[in-house]
């Protein structure tokens, strides 16, 4: 199996810019919240931050748990405010995508191209979801794919992108809903020394670790935060925020996560899940 590809065009300087969006939990209704904070508008005070910072980006990445309600419309209201970043958008999906429901992603623009190829770089978007169950795993379609990909260029440098978490984060209640597979994970990219990064979402917070030799980056969701490095479900009082990432010519990389200013966006204390 071969995963469909997408050319992706670099800046002047050869650069790869992105920008990654993700875990915005969206509701077909103006007025749902998920413990407490309203994902519409937190996604949307995201975008307009974005919009109005000096960071330059060319694409955009979006790393699963679009939708929080399975809705059609919350697909189309990612669709919606995701136009205003004016950049095209690829996505993957999370645990809560309801992938019956995501034909209106495309059909209003997201582009559902798995494999995105550049001069000197590949992007391969992987779907770990298991239908109805919080973890992650890579079916053999999804492994084979990657390892098709990795063998059919060998000499560029390679940002692998998927949902869950292949290295455990240090949060016990999180870590349970993480890649079961990761095993598997690890031996088709050992093959290939050109990986460089792994981009994640799921963790809702910022998390950057080396291991075997790859960058492996989560980044903040555009909603609710979980507490780094807590045994139990704990919610952070950080901002929603966001991630850059230029990948160079040379086969580094280089990134950034910002989050709101302003502490708007705080959810109920009493949560104890969803
Ligand atoms: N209190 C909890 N304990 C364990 N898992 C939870 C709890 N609350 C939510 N979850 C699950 O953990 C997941 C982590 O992030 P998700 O947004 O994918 O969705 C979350 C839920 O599926
Ligand atoms: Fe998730």
């Amino acid at each position: 199996m071969a995963f469909e590809q997408f050319e992706l065009a670099c800046a002047d300087n050869g650069d790869i810019r992105l920008l990654q969006v993700t875990d915005t939990h969206l509701f077909a209704k103006d007025e749902h919240n998920l413990l407490g904070i309203n994902t519409s508008d937190s996604y949307q005070r995201v975008v307009e931050e974005i919009r109005h910072s000096q960071q330059s980006y060319d694409w955009v990445l979006a790393t699963g748990d679009l939708s929080q309600d399975h809705s059609k419309d919350s697909y189309r209201r990612f669709a919606n405010i995701t136009r205003q970043l004016e950049k095209p958008c690829f996505w993957l999906p999370g645990n809560h995508d309801f992938r019956p429901h995501t034909t209106a992603l495309s059909e209003s623009g997201i582009i559902d191209a798995k494999h995105l190829i550049s001069e000197h770089w590949q992007i391969i978007m992987l779907d770990t979801q298991v239908t109805g169950k919080p973890m992650g795993l890579l079916s053999s379609e999804q492994l084979e794919g990657l390892a098709t990909a990795l063998q059919q260029y060998p000499e560029k440098s390679v940002l692998i992108c998927m949902h869950h978490q292949a290295v455990p984060v240090g949060s016990r209640w999180l870590d349970q809903h993480n890649l079961k597979n990761a095993d598997e994970f690890f031996q088709v990219v050992a093959g290939c020394s050109k990986v460089r990064a792994v981009l994640f979402g799921h963790v809702h917070q910022n998390f950057e670790m080396e291991h075997r030799g790859i960058a492996f980056m989560a980044s903040p969701s555009t909603c609710i935060q979980f507490l780094p490095l807590s045994a139990h479900f704990a919610l952070d009082h950080q901002q929603p925020g966001w991630r850059y990432i230029t990948l160079k010519s040379d086969g580094t990389i280089s990134t950034r996560v910002c989050r709101l200013a302003e502490r708007t966006f705080l959810p109920d204390p009493d949560s104890k899940g969803y």
